[in-house]
């Protein structure tokens, strides 16, 4: 994880403006709301006064009963202004942090491959997530404290001097001590909290990671170990946030009490007034009353301010991931593939470094010229590159010098959206989302019937399993498809891609051995898929290659040789030896 040593600038909250702006009506419900709720806790010192002054030193029941309505009527005010004031900036807060997520999402979901490999996908959900929801409490409660409280200790100030304006004088004196500590922590505090934001995605990450693989710890007996490098990280996100809170302590420390010790002098100032009778007992009251709102209102800012320098944090954490754009990206003109796309397929001198590993060429001066409609089946060794080919056919990664192109036109014209488009793809190991089994074949085309899926799902060989489930279509598959065989799984893909029906296909045959029947399955179901598409296959069986129009033997991301199997096998070598040892055993 990248752990920027700088402080988030405070400047980085400015972003969160266009969000707040896109909802002008919570925004003034919110702001009038704010203001009214700010009047009526003005008001209430007033009527404190006039409870002592007039209520009760002139002690007639009707001026009582007056001053108990005055009362009655600017606490109703205030319970009301206050919790409108509460239901606008929850709701600011929950909508401008979903839009932000959203936007967040989109743009992570966008992103190269190059980005994902460099990012771990359990530090970009804590962004997602952790880091937003400290901009929500900054929302729904900072921004608030902090305009509530900069009005009130603005309305209290002119309220204290139009109270009496000598107490008021002393009592500005304190102000710039109280201020000082907030202002010189700021900086330090927003450095202090980018920094357990960070840690707190380490243990995102890490319980992301272990229960994405849960069985994997468990058939190691790893639980206590992984339990061990989870504590672990917490204890260090700990310490990183006692950095925090010891500094938000010390400066909680300082505001305190140096307000009110500022207070004790006015209040011994206005005490002397009064038995001097310079001043009545209901105008200190008042003035006391409006110093205390004034005054914690000092102190909650202080708070307010370090809870700011927290957001900052987190959105710097946010425009840090916003700020990157992909590598790969639609032109701005893009050229359209012919139609219908007849599907050859051409690597030209294509040599590619993966960033990660700019040493290594994962695949160099390699040159495929496919026909449309013919299979090639590519067999190499471990790492030969074959996987890579169909990376940079799906434009995950750019050539680091040669082309790849689809029917004469350079894919690095077209819009990756209509490249992938064209591309059906079935992985080695198929995603299968946590959706019903309908969902998951319909991920191929969103649009099509429920006559398509029982088609696909058909000429994939996959009734007979589908209709055994207990809710058929619609039975939930679980995590990762938790529900089904590898051969079953691989049969939705298959599906999936039928569904799709592209006119050019990648196939990474599974490796894993099935059984006898859902083999055959399988099998059937491939040659289905296959039939009239330009097809890319990594081979791991016999069938395959045999059936192919052309084998390619790959190694050290070079073509060593091309033909028929029964060519290969007479020409020795490398393919000999593979087919030996993966074929023919
Ligand atoms: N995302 C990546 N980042 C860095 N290097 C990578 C990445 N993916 C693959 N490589 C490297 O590129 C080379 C080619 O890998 P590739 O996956 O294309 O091989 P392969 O022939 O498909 O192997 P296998 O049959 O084991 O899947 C290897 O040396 C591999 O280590």
């Amino acid at each position: 994880m990248s752990e920027s040593q700088s402080a988030a600038p405070i400047g980085s909250l400015r972003t969160l403006w266009p969000f707040l702006r896109k909802h002008p009506g919570l925004l003034a419900g919110w702001l009038i709301a704010l203001a009214c709720a700010n009047l009526a806790t003005l008001g209430m010192p007033v009527t404190f006064r006039v409870m002592i002054d007039q209520g009760f030193a002139q002690g007639g029941g009707e001026a009582i009963n007056q001053t108990f309505l005055m009362v009655l009527a600017v606490t109703g005010t205030l319970a009301l202004t206050s919790s409108a004031h509460y239901y606008f900036i929850s709701m600011l807060g929950e909508r401008v942090v979903a839009d932000l997520r959203e936007r967040l999402y989109a743009h992570l979901i966008g992103m190269d491959a190059a980005f994902h490999d460099r990012n771990r996908s359990g530090d970009l959900v804590s962004r997602l997530i952790a880091d937003s929801e400290l901009l929500r409490v900054v929302i729904g409660l900072t921004m608030s404290s902090a305009l509530r409280g900069s009005l009130t200790v603005l309305g209290s100030f002119v309220m204290l001097f139009v109270t009496s304006p000598r107490l008021a004088a002393y009592a500005l004196l304190g102000i710039p001590l109280t201020v000082i500590p907030i202002v010189l922590s700021g900086e330090r505090l927003a450095q202090v909290s980018r920094s357990t934001q960070d840690r707190i995605a380490d243990t995102n990450t890490l319980a992301a990671e272990t229960l994405g693989a849960v069985r994997t710890v468990q058939a190691h007996s790893r639980e206590p170990f992984e339990r061990g490098r989870f504590v672990e990280a917490l204890t260090t996100a700990i310490f990183s946030a006692r950095h925090r809170i010891r500094l938000q302590a010390v400066v909680m420390f300082l505001g305190i009490s140096l307000i009110f010790s500022a207070f004790t002098i006015v209040l011994w100032v206005g005490a002397h007034d009064v038995v001097a009778g310079r001043m009545t007992g209901g105008t200190l009251g008042q003035f006391l009353f409006y110093a205390v709102i004034g005054g914690s209102s000092v102190g909650s800012l202080a708070e307010v301010w370090n809870e700011v320098q927290r957001a900052a944090g987190g959105m710097g954490r946010i425009s840090e991931l916003l700020a990157e754009s992909p590598a790969i990206r639609a032109p701005a003109h893009p050229t359209a593939l012919p139609a219908p796309v007849r599907g050859a397929l051409n690597f030209d001198k294509v040599t590619f470094h993966y960033p990660q590993n700019p040493e290594q060429a994962a695949l160099s001066d390699f040159t495929l010229h496919v026909r449309p409609g013919e299979t090639v089946a590519l067999v190499g060794p471990s790492g030969a590159g074959k996987s890579t080919l169909f990376s940079l056919l799906l434009r995950f990664h750019d050539p680091t010098c040669g082309t790849v192109s689809i029917d004469g036109v350079d894919i690095r014209a077209l819009d990756p959206r209509a490249l992938r488009e064209a591309i059906g793809l079935v992985p080695q190991q198929p995603t299968i989302f946590a959706a019903s089994a309908k969902v998951n074949v319909l991920y191929g085309r969103l649009d099509a019937t429920d006559a398509d899926v029982h088609q696909a799902l058909g000429a994939a060989h996959a009734v007979e399993f589908i209709d055994a489930l207990p809710k058929g279509l619609d039975t939930e598959l679980g995590e990762r498809g938790a529900r089904l065989s590898g051969g079953q799984q691989q049969r939705i893909a298959i599906a999936r891609a039928l569904l799709k029906n592209a006119p050019i296909l990648l196939l990474d045959e599974a490796t894993s051995a099935l059984d006898a029947q859902s083999e055959h399955a399988v099998q059937q179901a491939l040659e289905t898929l296959m039939r009239g598409r330009t097809t890319l296959v990594i081979a791991h069986r016999l069938a395959t290659v045999l059936k192919a129009d052309r084998i390619v033997v790959m190694d050290h991301g070079r073509i060593v040789a091309e033909g028929t199997h029964a060519q290969l096998l007479a020409e020795g070598g490398l393919y000999a030896e593979l087919a030996r040892l993966q074929f023919l055993d």
